[in-house]
């Protein structure tokens, strides 16, 4: 089962290991073809309707495997206005090929030619797929209707236009009604869906028998972090200070470098706010690392259980806490570790010496835990040689402790204890101290605008990325001061 944004995402990711969409494209038009040969002899009379983005592209190339059929292409609009390259050269590549096309500008004109009584045998409604948004506008709406009122075979391509592949409810339900003057939401009412690579959740609400096709996007498009899962993080263009993330970093004491590391790595990740609570004696150490930071200076020279009360109320008004970077393993740190997270129900990001605790806590927050595999192993886990055996033995710990864990290591391997996913990017250089401090403060960065097992795996492939371009600065002299101004870059979904 795939959603509409998870499929975008695949779909870039598999774009990055160099499987292009056109030639998704031409898998997914093969498998329309497929299935209009399952629903109609040859010989019978095809009708393809197609919309100007890539679902109509998909029928553009099953026309030219349709050559046994009686098959036109119905291209709803201009062939100027279609939307996207690769629809528009498979346009292209059929006008060349004289496979009968029509365009239609009006949809009243809609002749779906075929049989004596009007109706061709199948109709392929390639109008609008994972693309669609709102109620059906014309020239789609009427088209539908047209489709709807024949007694063609409809063969829907990816999702019956006008359906929400998520929820199969018709697009423009209760917001878009008013939006679309024309009343009711209209959609295609398919007899049969071929739909790409997974199923997706709303196809088993209709009344449709649904095939699907595998296109050849590869497994590691999903198993593997990549480009496509940097979608859907842009900032909202009306947003306000703060609705970007304010982030909490409590650490410090035995070290000022390290929360200053996550502190930075924070604001270039994306959060608006970020303070560092750390103890007074390292405050204005931390402070003198840039302007950007708010310091919030505590008493004493190491984080106890005192400062649990004063942190709590800090932790209220950020929206996650970034706990341990160099907290240090003194008496009074687990103490306060345990008396905070006793008391949180908020997201944070657990890192380094405050690890320990975790699995013996009783919290209601939200945590995202990132150890390398010797804390993994101190925390209760285990680990393997075998990647595979590793990313299970991960995911099964992660839904013992009920939190999110993101497991460092030549590859990171991220669970919330029921999806997995596995990040190679980063090199050996970033063995070096203090990457693990910009990770734990990307992740916190990241944990404010997304869910916690996406704040993990974006923040291992966003801090692993902004690695491999300091290695191609520096080599293995990389050091972890290198990576935050590195990780804008590292973010842009490309
Ligand atoms: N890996 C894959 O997922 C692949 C998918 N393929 C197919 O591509 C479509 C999605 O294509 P896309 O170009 O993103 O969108 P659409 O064709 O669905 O829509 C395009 C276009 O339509 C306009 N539009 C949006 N909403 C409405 C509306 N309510 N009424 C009228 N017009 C509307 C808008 O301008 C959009 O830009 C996917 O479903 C698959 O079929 C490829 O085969 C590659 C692999
Ligand atoms: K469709």
């Amino acid at each position: 089962m795939i959603t509409t944004d998870r499929m975008a995402a695949v779909d870039a990711n598999a774009a990055a290991l160099g499987v292009p969409r056109k030639q998704l494209m031409e898998s997914s038009g093969n498998a329309v073809a497929r299935e209009v040969r399952a629903a109609a002899d040859p010989g019978a009379a095809v009708a393809l309707v197609c919309g100007r983005g890539n679902n109509g592209g998909d029928a553009l190339v099953a026309a030219r495997f349709l050559k046994a059929y009686d098959a036109t292409v119905h291209l709803l609009g201009r062939p100027e206005t279609i939307r996207t390259d690769i629809a528009r050269e498979n346009w292209a590549a059929l006008e060349r090929a004289e496979i009968p096309t029509e365009t239609v500008t009006d949809s009243a004109d809609l002749d779906l030619g075929g049989t004596s009584d009007g109706s061709p045998d199948v109709v392929v409604d390639a109008m609008l797929g994972s693309g669609v948004s709102g109620g059906l506008r014309e020239p789609e709406r009427t088209a539908a209707e047209a489709i709807n009122a024949s007694d063609a075979t409809v063969v829907a391509v990816d999702v019956p236009s006008g359906v929400d592949a998520d929820t199969g409810h018709p697009t423009g339900g209760p917001d878009s009604v008013a939006v679309d003057a024309g009343g009711d939401a209209v959609a295609v009412n398919a007899d049969r869906v071929v739909t790409f690579h997974d199923e997706k959740p709303g196809l088993s609400a209709l009344d449709a028998t649904v095939t699907v096709a595998d296109i050849g996007i590869p497994a590691a498009a999903e198993r593997y972090v990549g480009p496509g899962d940097l979608l859907g993080l842009d900032r909202d263009p009306d947003s306000h200070k703060g609705d970007n993330g304010e982030v909490l970093v409590v650490g410090g004491g035995p070290y000022a470098g390290a929360p200053t590391l996550s502190a930075l790595a924070a604001l270039r990740a994306g959060a608006d706010l970020v303070r560092v609570a750390c103890p007074g004696s390292v405050a204005s150490e931390v402070q003198g690392f840039s302007p950007n930071l708010i310091v919030r200076p505590l008493p004493g020279d190491r984080v106890g259980p005192s400062h649990a009360e004063r942190i709590a109320s800090l932790a209220a008004g950020s929206d996650v806490v970034v706990l341990g970077p160099g907290l240090g393993d003194g008496d009074g740190t687990e103490a306060f570790v345990r008396e905070f997270l006793t008391g949180y129900a908020g997201h944070a990001v657990v890192d380094a010496d405050a690890l320990g605790v975790v699995p013996e806590v009783d919290t209601d927050a939200d945590l995202i835990c990132t150890p390398h595999q010797g804390e993994l192993v101190g925390m209760g886990g285990a680990t393997a040689a075998d990647p595979d055996e590793r990313a299970e033995l991960v995911r099964e710990f992660a839904a013992d402790l009920g939190h999110a864990l993101l497991v460092k290591g030549a590859v990171d391997v991220v669970s919330d204890g029921d999806d997995v996913r596995l990040n190679r990017t980063g090199n050996p250089g970033m063995t070096v101290g203090g990457t693990g401090d910009v990770l734990a403060g990307t992740v916190g960065a990241l944990a404010a605008v997304t869910d916690p097992f996406r704040a993990a795996a974006v923040g291992a492939y966003a801090v692993g990325r902004a690695g491999d371009a300091a290695a191609d600065a520096n080599g293995t002299g990389l050091v972890a001061t290198d990576l935050p101004d590195r990780l804008p870059e590292a973010m842009r979904n490309e």
